[in-house]
């Protein structure tokens, strides 16, 4: 029976300071210029018509879009056609080394273990799917593309609160719920997963807010362990923990 793993990028296998003050001003700052370059490509000129629908202003000019892209990006809000075209320039800047991307230490040997174990390792986060397979092959620790099956965003995973985009994501990779294990940072997001039938597990790393809920926590994936039969009781997280807590803290 096949067994899956999926984490969210931000606040889970990367720091959430590195994507706010590395990402999301890169984004920021070469916004413009891009647009104007790339702006005729059918996928830029679609996401930019998307963006303008969303903002209520279908016949705004292209300055004024950028403005609109670059105070989403400011909010960091999770809108797709913002997140199509972040994907794109940073996987520009990533294949040229104007970024490096970020991914805690502990990710890689949790990545080789699971899967030598036979569970696959899938990525939902709201960074588009372009934006995730830059940032996995041009990781600090070299590609870590070949440990990852499936790749999900807000286009073909859904909204991240939404327990429908479990439930269409568990079809999608073809694993029954309960033997999917989510990992991430944000408890509405491990609610939404929960509701859905999945594992969930809260990532809370040493340089992010509270998780909250009452999901189990562990602090890094060592403490992660997917070795056995996990069918039935609770997962095996937490150890080496002084106690594996439940999360504190305000929801996010
Ligand atoms: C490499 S993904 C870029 C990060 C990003 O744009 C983002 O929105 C991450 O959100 P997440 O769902 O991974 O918390
Ligand atoms: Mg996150």
């Amino acid at each position: 029976m096949s067994r899956a793993v999926v984490l969210d990028v931000e606040g889970t296998t990367s720091s959430i300071s590195y994507v706010h003050d590395q990402l999301f001003p890169y984004a920021s700052r070469v916004l413009g210029s891009w647009v104007a370059t790339h702006g005729g490509e059918p996928a830029v000129a679609d996401a930019l018509r998307s963006a303008a629908r969303i903002a209520d202003r279908p016949d705004v000019g292209r300055d004024e879009i950028v403005d609109i892209l670059r105070d989403w990006i400011r909010r960091d809000a999770k809108v797709a056609p913002l997140k199509t075209i972040q994907g794109l320039i940073w996987q520009d800047a990533l294949a040229s080394g104007a970024l490096v991307s970020h991914v805690y230490d502990d990710v890689p040997r949790a990545l080789r273990a699971w899967t030598a174990q036979g569970w696959t390792v899938h990525i939902f986060s709201s960074g588009s799917v372009a934006a995730q397979r830059a940032w996995f092959r041009h990781s600090p620790h070299g590609d870590l593309l070949p440990y990852l099956t499936g790749f999900f965003d807000l286009e073909n995973g859904g909204a991240k609160r939404e327990p429908d985009s479990y439930r269409s994501i568990a079809r999608s990779i073809g694993t029954d719920p309960a033997s999917i294990v989510f990992l991430s940072d944000v408890a509405a997001e491990l609610d939404a997963a929960r509701v859905a039938g999945w594992r969930s597990v809260a990532v809370q790393r040493d340089d992010t807010p509270p998780v909250g809920g009452d999901h189990p926590v562990v602090t890094t994936f060592d403490q992660v362990d997917l070795r056995g039969d996990l069918t039935g009781g609770p997962l095996p997280v937490g150890h080496g923990l002084p106690a594996a807590r439940s999360a504190a803290g305000g929801p996010r």
